[in-house]
């Protein structure tokens, strides 16, 4: 029997605005991305994809039945089984036809930080594996820049007995003296992630953080780094929900990742009211 971290979608009446941005976003790309020939679908993790797997059932079990859903982290497998949704692992499904994630940014690029909920592993891998990649989230994550909201710099996944040094080398190496081992808000010590690694928070300068494609290699040069919480070429799209019930929509102009992306704004989406 599942256990419920609270993590499911409720259908509430009252949202705040920046939750009715969420699923605004959410449901917007469910509409358009999840088609009924995918059957092989990513779910990936945070407060926003609650809605993404919210729209899903919605489409109905006719079409829910025949496909599989592939999670990010302890928390959308939890989403996908309360949900009563086939669960799968990337294991057996190399190739996923969609994959749809959170975001904590997105540039103009459509580069973005992930890593705010620890997941960005299995984020990227889930990522990779996608024909198509997008991302969902609220205004506030729709930046010119990486870093410009997002203060708290990219998240590293580091194996535990590497940290001290992986950290160092952040400071004194690569530029970024703020970098912190993150720590657990109900328990004493780090945060340990689904994969049983710590979390490391690199905040780099305006200048660096133009440029994230490097600094993503750079750190992920550093022996002891499991993976970066940088995703850059990776999405296709980002949908974000605004105040105003507009629906704002980052995409590349063809599906090659060096096409341009074209920003468009959606007045009144049909789906999410
Ligand atoms: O990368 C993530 C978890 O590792 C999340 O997708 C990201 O933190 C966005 O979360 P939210 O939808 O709650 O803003």
């Amino acid at each position: 029997m599942p256990v419920s971290t609270g993590a499911l979608p409720i259908t509430a009446k009252n949202l705040s605005v920046i939750e009715q941005s969420k699923r605004l976003a959410a449901y917007t790309a469910v509409d358009k991305h999840i088609l009924p020939e995918h059957k092989i679908i990513g779910i990936g993790s945070g407060s926003t994809v609650p809605y993404v797997v919210e729209r899903i059932v919605t489409q109905g079990n006719e079409l829910n039945k025949d496909r599989v859903f592939i999670p990010t982290g302890f928390q959308s497998k939890e989403l996908i089984v309360m949900s009563k949704l086939n669960l799968g692992d990337v294991d057996q499904y190399p190739t996923i036809d969609v994959t749809i994630d959170g975001a904590d940014e997105v540039d103009t690029e459509l580069n973005c930080i992930k890593g705010g909920g620890a997941c960005h592993l299995r984020e990227k891998v889930l990522a990779e594996a996608a024909k198509t990649f997008i991302l969902v989230a609220d205004y506030r994550k729709n930046v010119e820049y990486l870093g410009q909201n997002f203060t708290a710099g990219v998240p590293i996944e580091v194996v535990p007995f590497a940290y001290a040094k992986v950290l160092q080398n952040l400071q004194h190496v690569l530029g970024s003296p703020n970098a912190t081992l993150r720590m657990a808000k109900a328990k004493a010590g780090p945060v340990v992630s689904d994969n049983g690694n710590f979390i490391i928070d690199a905040p780099f300068s305006r200048e660096d953080m133009k440029d994230p494609y490097t600094i993503m290699a750079r750190i992920k040069m550093l022996t002891g780094v499991v993976e970066v919480g940088l995703f850059c070429h990776m999405a296709e799209a980002s949908y974000f929900g605004n105040e105003d019930g507009s629906v704002t929509v980052k995409r590349r102009a063809s599906p090659n990742h060096v096409a341009p992306v074209i920003e468009e704004h959606i007045a009144s989406p049909a789906g999410p009211q």
